[in-house]
């Protein structure tokens, strides 16, 4: 099941078309890493996602309710965190705490508990105005899951943060998704959702240009494998015997681009089965930020 679902989303501010035809499907579960340039449309996806724009959100769907027709459901289940966190700076992280608990109840235990899932218990007395960055994001988070909402929508949540903000965060995140909520964050910065996300989508220039898990993001890369043997000209005969094709050769060494690792395993099974003398042999593969940047100059072309 889906617990975000939109239908070929779009939004129009004069003659730019800001977004067109987003058709979102965010897994139940998933941890969702919605990825794009500086304005390629992630904060407004967001904000429409949210309700905050004039749209009506009839192509909205959480959790199979329309945006349209349950916004109030829809805000029970749903925690945000969108531009800089919003809390009582002059007042203390339990205070903030003890605010919101006037809405929703819980009491006690529960800001106990979203103290310990934000890892804040040890700052509950500091204001939060004498908060480090990190520690704001999380304070932001914690008025986010307050309400034990299912799904989390958070707007670029590590902008900002050093890299232990960035640890802290990730590992709170993947500690919310074990506890069953589904997490949509947008960034800018793939190498940022990497390491988290189940599932990618990118936006570029408001339209989706990949949406699916992140090994099917990974699926066609390609390996580039360096090969110095004993004698290349030898290498070079038998890899082209068995199919693959030689991108570059020198003297003393070969370079063969392979897809998937079964291409990969086949080819050292070739090179072990002829007992081929190598000195040395080196794998590089594309990684993700590459994948990105060539799927948003395709969308340049
Ligand atoms: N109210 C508006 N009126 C006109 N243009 C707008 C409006 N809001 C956003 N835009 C434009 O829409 C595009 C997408 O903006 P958006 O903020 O959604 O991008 P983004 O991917 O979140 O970028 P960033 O990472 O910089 O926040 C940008 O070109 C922006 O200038």
């Amino acid at each position: 099941m889906a617990s975000i679902v939109t239908h070929k989303l779009n939004c129009r501010r004069g003659r730019n078309q800001i977004l067109k035809d987003i058709s979102l499907s965010v897994p139940k579960g998933s941890i969702y890493g919605y990825l794009g340039r500086n304005g390629a449309g992630k904060s407004t996806t967001i904000k429409l996602l949210l309700g905050l724009l004039k749209e009506k959100g009839d192509n909205i769907f959480i959790q199979n309710l329309s945006l349209k027709n349950d916004s109030t459901k829809i805000h029970f289940i749903t925690g945000s965190l969108i531009e800089s966190p919003c809390f009582y700076t002059r007042l203390t992280v339990s205070e903030n705490l003890k605010y919101l608990d006037i809405i929703y109840g819980g009491g006690k235990k529960r800001i106990a508990e979203v103290l310990e899932l934000v890892d804040l218990e040890q700052q509950r007395n500091k204001r939060a105005s004498a908060l480090s960055m990190g520690m704001k994001q999380r304070l932001g988070i914690a008025i986010a899951i307050y309400h034990d909402p299912e799904i989390l929508i958070l707007d670029e949540p590590l902008n900002g943060l050093d890299p232990q903000g960035i640890f802290e965060m990730r590992k709170l995140f993947k500690n919310l998704n074990e506890r069953g909520k589904t997490i949509f964050l947008s960034s800018h910065i793939l190498g940022e959702l990497d390491k988290t996300a189940t599932h990618i989508g990118i936006i570029d220039k408001g339209h989706m240009v990949f949406q699916g898990t992140k090994n099917e993001l990974l699926e066609g890369v390609r390996r580039t494998i360096h090969i110095t043997p004993g004698r290349p000209e030898r290498v070079v005969e038998l890899l082209i015997e068995n199919g693959f094709s030689i991108a570059e050769k020198d003297e003393k060494s070969i370079t063969v681009v392979v897809g998937k690792d079964r291409e990969f395993n086949a080819m050292v099974q070739v090179l072990v089965h002829n007992d081929v003398e190598i000195h040395d042999i080196s794998s590089r593969t594309v990684d993700l930020e590459q994948i990105f940047m060539n799927l948003i100059s395709k969308n340049d072309e």
